[in-house]
């Protein structure tokens, strides 16, 4: 649904395949799903950094980060959730036709909020990690002590405790944190892309 009357769609001079073509990378997006303190962040940074190291460019777009300026003005009800999710995905979409590989952290707990998403963006540029690590992992990690204000009732609506999460049902990757480390999940993305062409590598025995 557009509000606005009388507007037009421009086109660009340059296509996403030229500026592809120009980054010598595909552009896609690794949209990472998953409960608070599973790893996405945490994975999405080091999987931006491998890449930077391989001359690629990338950009991840952070939950925390993002509520602090686009989406400064949304909580965590599940209307906000979602338009969280929607504005995130028109972002993202924005990086895609831009060049870019972008990577997203956020929980995304609703599978429908993901799948429009998906949806909005073409076959292959959509990228669906899911970070699978156990609650009470997470919970015991507790990076930011919210866990525990949520069991106190300090918090309500807080995702995996009074809040819903549902999980992809066919993701492209699944990463459990708790049975691998950090640089094993950052292999496991970086060989996905590699695998399915989005990027090509170069070995340590090239360099
Ligand atoms: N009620 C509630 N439920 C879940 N999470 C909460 C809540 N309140 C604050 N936080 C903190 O906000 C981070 C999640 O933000 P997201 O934008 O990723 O959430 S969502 O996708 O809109 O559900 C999440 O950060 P991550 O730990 O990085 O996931 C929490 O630190
Ligand atoms: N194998 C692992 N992979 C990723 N993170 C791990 C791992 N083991 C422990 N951690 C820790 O778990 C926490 C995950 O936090 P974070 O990446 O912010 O999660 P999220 O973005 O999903 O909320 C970090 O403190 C990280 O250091």
């Amino acid at each position: 649904m557009v509000k606005s009357d009388n507007i037009t769609w421009h086109h660009s001079q340059v296509s996403k395949a030229e500026r592809q073509a120009l980054n010598h990378h595909k552009s896609v997006v690794l949209w990472f799903t998953g409960l608070s303190g599973s790893g996405k962040s945490t994975i999405a940074n080091a999987v931006e950094k491998a890449l930077f190291d391989q001359q690629i460019g990338s950009y991840v777009l952070d939950g925390d980060n993002m509520r602090f300026g686009l989406n400064k003005n949304l909580g965590f009800s599940a209307e906000d959730r979602e338009e969280n999710i929607r504005r995130i995905g028109e972002v993202a979409k924005l990086f895609v036709d831009a060049g870019v590989i972008t990577l997203t952290a956020f929980i995304s707990p609703y599978r429908a909020d993901r799948d429009k998403v998906r949806a909005n963006l073409k076959a292959d540029e959509f990228i669906e990690v899911f970070v699978d690590t156990p609650l009470e992992v997470c919970e015991q990690r507790d990076v930011k002590q919210l866990y525990a204000k949520a069991r106190r009732g300090e918090i309500t609506g807080f995702t995996g405790i009074d809040a819903p999460y549902e999980a992809p049902i066919d993701p492209e990757i699944t990463i459990d944190t708790s049975k691998q480390p950090l640089a094993a999940s950052v292999q496991q993305v970086l060989n996905y892309l590699a695998e399915h062409h989005y990027v090509s590598l170069v070995t340590a025995n090239e360099n």
